[in-house]
């Protein structure tokens, strides 16, 4: 598998092009857009209500427990599509996976804000690995010191890489595009508890 901008990315980040080929990634994600029980759930900021500008929906094993951003999310079962590309990235990862976050940005409007993912259930250096599906979008990581930001196109088929120290030293987000008029589909694959 080729690593293309290595250099370009912050320690604990690599992006990998093309591990689904382009047709099957969009048929993924065609069908992961009819199949998936979607939600909007509601969080409150600075007091106020306000449902996520996405779509998300929480795919884990029974045992799992897990409160994303202060909000625990209803546990739904996998798909074989989505068991499948888990048993492959355990394999090649040598890790287990027990959750899958999906994120459903039906267009460039819909947005993820600066966040880490440094929920203390997934350990202190987490691998995290993200596969892009659909429109082509741009991801940002900032350090949380330095405040530089680094701007890499995650594109479909492709999956991004966080492990090391890069989830405590920093933040990362998927700004509004109002170009983009496709959506676009994440899934993040993690070890929780
Ligand atoms: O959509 C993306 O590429 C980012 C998703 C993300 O940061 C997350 O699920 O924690
Ligand atoms: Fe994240």
């Amino acid at each position: 598998m080729s690593q293309l901008n290595k250099e370009c990315l912050p320690e604990g980040f690599a992006y990998f092009p093309n591990v689904i080929s382009f047709n099957k990634s969009l048929t993924l994600y065609d069908h992961l857009v009819d199949s998936i029980p979607w939600q909007q759930p509601q969080i409150q900021v600075y007091g106020k209500y306000h449902r996520i500008p996405r779509l998300q929906c929480f795919i884990a094993d029974r045992e799992v427990r897990y409160g994303y951003s202060g909000k625990s999310l209803d546990n739904v079962a996998w798909l074989p599509a989505l068991s499948a590309m888990r048993q492959r990235l355990q394999r090649q990862y040598a890790k287990e996976f027990n959750a899958l976050l999906l994120n459903w940005y039906r267009d460039g409007l819909d947005t993820m804000g600066w966040h880490s993912d440094d929920e203390k259930e997934l350990g202190a250096a987490p691998l995290i690995v993200s596969v892009s599906l659909g429109a082509p979008r741009m991801f940002k990581i900032r350090h949380r010191q330095t405040r530089e930001v680094t701007s890499i196109m995650l594109e479909t088929g492709s999956c991004l890489l966080m492990s090391g120290e890069s989830q405590r030293d920093y933040e990362h987000s998927l700004p509004k595009q109002t170009k983009v008029t496709q959506g676009r589909i994440n899934l993040t694959f993690r070890t929780v508890g």
